[in-house]
């Protein structure tokens, strides 16, 4: 596997810290990032491939800096956002797939070998010819995976990958994500996704505040979201008192 490594990596927005001193290095096959809506997961997950950078500190995947290495390191990073629909660039699903090898300079038989391998793995073979936007959100999600995957990443980054999907189509991406061979680092709020995960990452506030297996970091991370939910709570029952 990679080394994903953080080093006091610091990132603020508008004045605010949103990742607050973060130390990690990332070895294990299957990383998950769990977190309260704000606490800095996504930004976390976005400065492993560049896609946000550190006002301090450093971000190297496999000694590289992403800073300064970052066309490098994007060739080891693969990334697969939320809404599929954004990743899709290509008219039809295998057109897609493919325009992720352009600038590989393989052989038009190796690309294509490539590419049935990539269609056929994710099961988008019969939906080759077919145009990339009328697909299911399901079936989006596996052309986002398999024109990410066709590139041979070592590293795939996924942020909320089954967040917009129906429990079924949700369960599809899970099933496929699972059972990869290249590292993953995934950022979700379905925790079931991370049961069989290798490690789990709990933020709040821009900083960690676990680092376990899942065993120990799912319930600590659900205790967390219990007590603001007592919070929360307090404040409705404020809110309702007072308003007319
Ligand atoms: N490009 C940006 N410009 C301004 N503020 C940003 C930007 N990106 C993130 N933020 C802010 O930083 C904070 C952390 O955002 P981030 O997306 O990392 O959190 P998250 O834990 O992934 O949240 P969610 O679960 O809601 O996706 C949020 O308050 C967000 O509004």
């Amino acid at each position: 596997m990679s080394a994903i490594v953080f080093e006091r990596v610091s990132r603020s927005f508008d004045g605010r810290r949103v990742v607050d001193d973060v130390s990690l290095e990332l070895v294990e096959h299957r990383i998950g990032i769990v977190g309260a809506n704000g606490s800095g997961k996504s930004t976390l997950a976005r400065m492993i491939n560049g896609l946000v950078e550190p006002d301090a500190g450093r971000v190297l995947v496999d000694g590289l800096d992403v800073a300064k290495q970052g066309r490098e390191v994007r060739r080891r990073v693969g990334f697969v956002f939320t809404n599929a629909d954004t990743q899709i660039v290509m008219p039809t699903v295998r057109e897609d797939v493919a325009f992720t090898l352009r600038r590989h300079r393989l052989a038009p038989a190796e690309a294509n070998e490539r590419v049935d391998a990539a269609l056929a793995r994710f099961g988008l073979t019969e939906l080759a010819e077919r145009p990339a936007h009328r697909l299911s959100g399901g079936q989006k999600q596996l052309l986002a995976l398999a024109s990410v995957l066709v590139g041979h990443p070592a590293i795939l980054v996924a942020d909320e990958p089954t967040t917009l999907l129906d429990a079924r189509n949700a369960r599809r991406v899970a099933r496929h994500l699972a059972g990869l061979d290249e590292q993953l680092v995934v950022v979700s709020h379905q925790l079931e996704l991370l049961d069989d995960f290798d490690r789990v990452i709990v933020m709040e506030g821009g900083r960690v505040v676990c680092d376990d297996v899942p065993a120990v970091a799912l319930p600590r991370y659900r205790e967390l979201i219990d007590t603001e939910d007592e919070a929360d709570d307090g404040v409705t029952d404020a809110a309702e008192r007072t308003r007319p």
